[in-house]
């Protein structure tokens, strides 16, 4: 008896009691499986009763339904339980693409009247009908209506977008096709929709059927010198979200808490290879304390923290504009970025407290030199990133300077308005992003075309890696005294990364933060060496 007991015992008894519940959810996943998949079950189970009554048979209508039916609801189900990612891949996708197209185009007709883009139009008369009606005008009976929807012309699944090309019926236009969006989105149960006009007929609804944005993401050590462009995310159907730079003045609105700090580091640590290889000098403007450009402190050349202190920065940058300006004239018309004429790249953080925050004098004067920045800066290589909370105008009068705009959670749809502009509550619906999502953005695309984007996450601790990795050199040109922030704290927190990358400011680029160097102590004078005699003592000097 113990002989026996002593095995079972060692066994832990929440190992004994999974087993009964796998098998339980096994036999209800098939269950289910079934239930979804009911007429092949119902088709199999059909031929498996035929086969059974052909004399001689059971054993074949046994295999039939056990091929048919219980192997591969098993495999779908022990797949999508233990392999889910495979399983949705491989299976689940695919087969879900395939029945979305299926899907649109039987049920083109019933769509498009319900969403209000078919009208009801008198049906060609039946010759019978009209001779009737010449016979008898009072009596005949009323001509037949039929229904007249525009074309689909295509249906495309891919990834998990499902994207229809529609043709305007006659008397249609592209903004009664627009207006359709939503319903026509809500009805095949889409996450959100993008709406395209490919010609003053012809449009494509972009349907997309799963959330790819909803999982956090953390941003990875950048590796590649990227200048022009940077990723920073992900889009709603799963490709890389990536934010052009070069010649473009990019503004951030977002609530607090909505994740303006992804987008900042986003596009500061996508440039740190770049920072690094001198190809783009970073001017940090900090109005919260200092507290996010302190992280990566070793990025940027310059940093500010004041509103005074920004005022420096903006000044020196306009004297970059000023000095590239003279030198491109008749030239070149866009600047080209070199390691010996970089990017320069202006980060500000709540630029609210620049612009509405701070006392008359430095408000106006951080305007003015912001504006011409702004309006000057673009083609000749000085690019202003700005995130902010508060998008109304007293706050940003300067909006409408900045060429691309980011679209973070907002608190209303006049919010949503005033950051991407009329119509843009509709078709991209910044104040609907869930405050469980941030990092979730709208943005409006060149061709006009509305996006929703999710920013990678950085964590301090990557940030402040990045920093050590790819700081930024000491520039021969130095920028005006701006006061820097303290990075003391910060360097104690990365001396050990330095050590694990192997990589040390000292062995190459020095970064800016720690530009700052000891005087030299005075040397003392050398002091005559004492003479040795032959048996190693030492004697007076004179002697020898
Ligand atoms: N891309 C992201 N993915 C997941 N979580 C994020 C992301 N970005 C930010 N968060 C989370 O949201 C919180 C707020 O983010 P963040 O500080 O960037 O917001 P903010 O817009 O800068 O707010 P505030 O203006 O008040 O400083 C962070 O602490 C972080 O935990």
């Amino acid at each position: 008896m113990n002989t026996e007991a002593a095995p079972l015992a060692s066994v832990a008894p929440t190992a004994v009691l999974r087993v009964p519940v796998h098998v339980a959810a096994i036999v209800w996943g098939v269950a289910v499986w079934s239930w979804r998949h009911t007429r092949w079950a119902a088709g199999v189970a059909a031929v498996g009763f035929l086969v059974r009554l052909v004399p001689g048979g059971q054993s074949a209508a046994v295999g039939i339904l056990a091929l048919g039916w219980l192997v591969p609801g098993l495999v779908a189900v022990v797949w999508a339980r233990w392999w889910p990612a495979s399983f949705e891949r491989v299976v689940s996708v695919p087969f879900a693409r395939f029945s979305w197209a299926r899907w649109a185009r039987r049920r083109w007709p019933h769509l498009a009247r319900e969403c209000g883009l078919s009208v009801q139009r008198d049906g060609r008369p039946t010759r019978s009908a009209l001779v009737l009606r010449a016979a008898s005008p009072r009596t005949a009976p009323a001509l037949s209506k039929v229904w007249v929807h525009p074309r689909l012309c295509s249906t495309t699944a891919r990834g998990v977008t499902l994207t229809l090309t529609v043709r305007a019926r006659t008397g249609q236009t592209v903004e009664d096709l627009e207006k359709a969006g939503p319903a026509l989105a809500a009805a095949a149960g889409a996450r959100s929709f993008r709406f395209k006009a490919l010609s003053p007929s012809t449009v494509e609804y972009v349907l997309v059927m799963a959330d790819r944005l909803a999982a956090t993401r953390n941003a990875q050590v950048p590796r590649d010198v990227l200048v022009d462009a940077v990723p920073v995310g992900r889009r709603q159907d799963g490709t890389p979200w990536v934010l052009p730079l070069v010649g473009r003045h990019t503004l951030a609105v977002g609530c607090s808490g909505s994740g303006k700090g992804s987008i900042f580091w986003g596009v500061c640590g996508g440039l740190a290879p770049a920072v690094r290889a001198g190809m783009v000098r970073l001017w940090g403007v900090d109005l919260k304390r200092g507290v996010e450009v302190g992280m990566g402190r070793h990025l940027f050349a310059q940093v500010a923290t004041t509103p005074a202190q920004a005022v420096d920065v903006l000044t020196a940058l306009l004297r970059v504009i000023d000095e590239r300006g003279h030198r491109m004239a008749g030239h070149a018309r866009l600047h080209t970025p070199t390691p010996s004429d970089p990017l320069h790249v202006l980060a500000i953080d709540e630029l609210a407290v620049l612009t509405a925050y701070t006392d008359p004098d430095t408000r106006k004067e951080a305007g003015r030199l912001l504006a011409e920045v702004l309006t000057q800066g673009r083609a000749l290589g000085v690019v202003v990133l700005a995130c902010v909370q508060d998008p109304r105008k007293e706050v940003i009068g300067l909006r409408g300077l900045f060429t691309q705009t980011i679209a973070l959670r907002l608190r209303s749809a006049d919010e949503t308005r005033m950051v991407l502009g009329d119509g843009a509550a509709t078709a991209a619906p910044a104040h609907r992003i869930s405050p469980s999502t941030p990092g979730t953005a709208w943005v409006i695309e060149e061709d006009g075309t509305a996006d929703q984007v999710r920013a990678d996450f950085w964590p301090d601790q990557l940030v402040r890696e990045v920093a050590i990795l790819h700081p930024a050199p000491v520039a021969e040109d130095p920028a005006p005294d701006v006061e820097v922030s303290p990075v003391d704290a910060a360097k104690s927190v990365v001396a050990p990364l330095i050590d694990r990358a192997g990589v040390h400011p000292a062995s190459s680029t020095v970064p800016a933060g720690s530009r700052a160097r000891k005087p030299r102590a005075p040397r003392k004078p050398r002091q005559p060496r004492p003479a040795t005699s032959p048996d190693g003592s030492a004697t007076g000097g004179e002697a020898a």
